[in-house]
């Protein structure tokens, strides 16, 4: 069953007497539990189709499914209710808050869910249960992923949108945040979409969706995807 279906989205910018078409006539389906990898170069488009995926923009013309539902009839109301419930959101550069400590960031996103889930499950899963009191400027880089990973996780979306996840952390932190979210993908049957340039990370994935200019590409299955720890870049 597809968890996501687009048929032909389209962005278009006005910049004087210039339109940008930051995304053109995009079509694919996703189904339930794929672990995808949305890459590209900069500027190819993803962070336009990551947006209105998620709730977040809306596009110029075609459409935009979640299940059985249409999110791009969606008024701002049902939009806010689909961006808390339905979607869990990964940042390059974490956006956890500086004043709250990892459980009270968890927490913090779990009151505006309807159907969280355990918040102590879920920091023990990500490997930080004996950090859970700590501050974000007392914890490494790979620490904060995790705990943007466990926010993300404990509102018991639908889908995971991971914008370029690895791209602060270096290499050996990078592998161990794409194994983690795996393990989020397999043990929780997460639907996972990974946003990033990085075309190594695309042999882990079960689809790869290539975008350049606006464009899908190429969107195929891998038959086998690797291991995490067998990916290097
Ligand atoms: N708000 C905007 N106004 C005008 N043009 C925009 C706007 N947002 C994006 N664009 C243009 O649309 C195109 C696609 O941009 P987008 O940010 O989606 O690419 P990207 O693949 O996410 O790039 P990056 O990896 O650098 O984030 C680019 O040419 C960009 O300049």
């Amino acid at each position: 069953m597809f968890v996501l279906r687009a048929e032909n989205l389209s962005k278009s910018y006005q910049m004087g007497e210039i339109e940008v078409k930051a995304l053109l006539n995009a079509s694919f389906e996703i189904e339930e539990g794929e672990f995808v990898v949305i890459l590209g170069p900069s500027g190819s488009g993803k962070s336009t189709l990551l947006n209105i995926i998620g709730g977040m923009d809306q596009p110029s013309s075609g459409r935009f499914y979640m299940m059985e539902e249409e999110i791009t009839e969606y008024d701002e109301r049902k939009l806010t209710e689909y961006r808390r419930n339905k979607v869990g959101f990964v940042f390059q550069f974490y956006n956890i808050m500086a004043n709250l400590t990892a459980e009270e960031n968890v927490e913090l996103a779990t009151e505006i869910s309807e159907d969280p889930l355990p918040i102590d499950e879920i920091l023990e899963a990500v490997g930080l249960a004996d950090r859970k009191d700590h501050f974000p400027a007392q914890m490494s880089g790979g620490e904060q992923q995790r705990v943007s990973i466990a926010r993300a996780v404990a509102k018991n979306p639908a889908i995971l949108l991971c914008d370029e996840p690895t791209g602060a952390l270096d290499f050996n932190t990078g592998i161990a945040i794409l194994s983690l979210l795996r393990k989020v993908n397999k043990e929780m049957g997460k639907t996972i979409l990974v946003i990033t340039h990085n075309s190594d990370i695309a042999y882990m994935a079960d689809r790869v969706i290539k975008m350049r200019s606006g464009q899908i590409t190429k969107n195929y299955i891998n038959e086998n995807p690797m291991a995490v720890e067998e990916i290097k870049w």
